[in-house]
């Protein structure tokens, strides 16, 4: 069974009213980053390549605290501190009005258990402009079965001076 809003928000933070949704609760834009060099994915391991934060428009005509991004792939990192709760798995959907604009956010699954705040592969199929702490995706949770809890690599990500 799908969580309610409510629900899930009892495992986001922040969590402000308006994030809150009837299935679910939107994740906000924090930092977005250009990769580099490549990464690794072997048999028994892995590693992220270098990235850089990309810079927000200092431009004074233009709105202040945005991203302008040019088309390309972006890995974005969310505002809040996720906790998957045992029990459950979570997913992320980018939010309608970011698809309906040519974007995309890709994801992965959300282990129960895991803690952080974690990443999503943003695409940009046509310029945008998103300003920082705006409203990209939304993280719903689903009821699940599961042996162990999530203890990987990612573990607690993200969470300093939070
Ligand atoms: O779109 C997503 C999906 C998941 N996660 C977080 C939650 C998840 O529990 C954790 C680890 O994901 P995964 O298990 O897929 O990572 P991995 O590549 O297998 O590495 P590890 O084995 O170290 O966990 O990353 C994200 O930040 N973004």
């Amino acid at each position: 069974m799908f969580r309610s809003g409510a629900f899930v928000a009892d495992h986001v933070s922040p969590a402000t009213d308006e994030q809150i949704q009837p299935n679910g609760v939107d994740l906000t834009l924090e930092i977005v980053f250009e990769q580099l060099e490549p990464g690794r994915i072997t048999k028994d391991g892995k590693s992220v390549g270098e990235r850089v934060a990309r810079p927000l428009e200092e431009l004074e005509e233009k709105m202040p605290q945005t991203y302008y991004l040019p088309e390309g792939a972006y890995v974005a990192r969310y505002g809040e501190r996720i906790e998957i709760p045992d029990g459950h798995i979570g997913f992320v959907y980018p939010r309608s009005s970011l698809m309906r604009n040519s974007c995309m956010l890709n994801t992965a699954v959300w282990d129960a258990g895991y803690e952080g705040r974690g990443e999503g592969l943003l695409q940009v199929h046509h310029d945008i402009e998103i300003q920082r702490g705006a409203r990209i995706a939304q993280l719903v949770l689903v009821e699940a079965d599961h042996e162990e809890a999530y203890d990987g690599s990612y573990q607690g990500e993200n969470l300093e001076g939070r």
